[in-house]
């Protein structure tokens, strides 16, 4: 059974269609990346996702029923994009108030503080927090009564480094013991290693679907081989340039030729074979890059269906 399964779904808020046709499902277990631009539809299809919204048309499946079924919700987590609590409450005491409306355990409350890294200031109150502690705590609150899906709608806003990383530890963690998640950001760097499959929504639909490595082989981006200290790089890239590869000097006896996936094994061989360099890097398309792609092209085709 998938966690989640959307079929067909048109959501209209009026006259205005603002998803079209979104067809996606998602495996137990599996950790999904929802992108797209703002007023794309993100934030839509979650609410779709929570029972918070009915589909104008189509059908959405959670856990096996219906969205707003009270013992599908039990078994949801989430943290909206814009996470607000009560000031006067601590932090311990807003996690409480949770756990009592969502029926989860009371003995849950401080171990999840301590997992987000709010123990020391529990008995604080909310309004002396900051944005990334507010953020913290609605994580807390999005984890209580151990959700089989968790939705985390913008989970870095606010967020440190630091703590950028522990959450997406927390996230891998939760997926080794059958979590399904779904995460929407506008902050790609450093999701990318942490999600099993990316979605990217623009104008309402789903321009692509799939793991990184799926993304990449649609696209048909170019890979970027970097290296330094290359003897004798003019000749080389000229070599290069010849051969039709887009090649250039970069600093201390740099190189960079970007090239198709299938031709990158031939020119790393000429590179070690001939011209010892003493450090070389393959750069593979990245999240961000994918993006921009299917960005463009959904931007392209709607032009063309302007003309039309
Ligand atoms: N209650 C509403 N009534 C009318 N239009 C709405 C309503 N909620 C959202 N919309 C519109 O639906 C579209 C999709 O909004 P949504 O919030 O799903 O986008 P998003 O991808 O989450 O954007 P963001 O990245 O800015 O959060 C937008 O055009 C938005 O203006």
């Amino acid at each position: 059974m998938n966690a989640v399964e959307i079929k067909a779904v048109h959501q209209r808020y009026g006259r205005l269609t603002v998803l079209q046709d979104l067809n996606l499902d998602l495996a137990e277990g599996e950790v999904l990346g929802l992108f797209g631009h703002n007023g794309a539809g993100k934030t839509t299809s979650m609410k779709l996702i929570l029972g918070l919204l009915s589909p104008s048309d189509g059908q959405v499946r959670v856990l096996g029923g219906q969205p707003n079924d009270k013992a599908v919700k039990r078994q949801l987590g989430y943290l909206p994009e814009n996470v607000i609590f009560y000031p006067q409450l601590s932090g311990r005491e807003t996690l409480r108030h949770f756990a009592r409306l969502k029926g989860a355990a009371l003995a849950q409350v401080d171990e999840l503080l301590q997992q987000v890294g709010l123990s020391a200031a529990a008995s604080r109150r909310v309004k002396t927090y900051s944005k990334g502690m507010r953020q913290r705590l609605g994580l807390a609150q999005a984890l209580l009564g151990e959700p089989r899906l968790l939705l985390l709608d913008e989970p870095t806003v606010g967020l440190d480094p630091i703590a950028t990383q522990d959450l997406y530890h927390l996230t891998d963690r939760l997926r080794r013991q059958g979590t399904s998640i779904i995460i929407c950001s506008h902050v790609l760097p450093g999701v990318e290693a942490h999600l099993d499959r990316a979605a990217i929504l623009a104008g309402g639909r789903l321009q692509a679907v799939g793991a990184l490595a799926e993304l990449r082989d649609e696209a048909q981006l170019p890979v970027h081989i970097k290296a330094s200290g290359v003897s004798e790089r003019h000749q080389l890239i000229k070599r290069w340039t010849d051969a039709g590869y887009s090649a250039r000097e970069t600093a201390r006896d740099g190189i960079e030729v970007a090239a198709h996936s299938s031709h990158k094994l031939d020119l790393l061989r000429q590179l070690l074979g001939e011209r010892s360099p003493s450090d070389v890097e393959v750069v593979q398309p990245s999240l961000e890059d994918l993006y921009r792609y299917y960005m463009d092209r959904a931007g392209s085709d709607s032009a063309g269906e302007g003309r039309a």
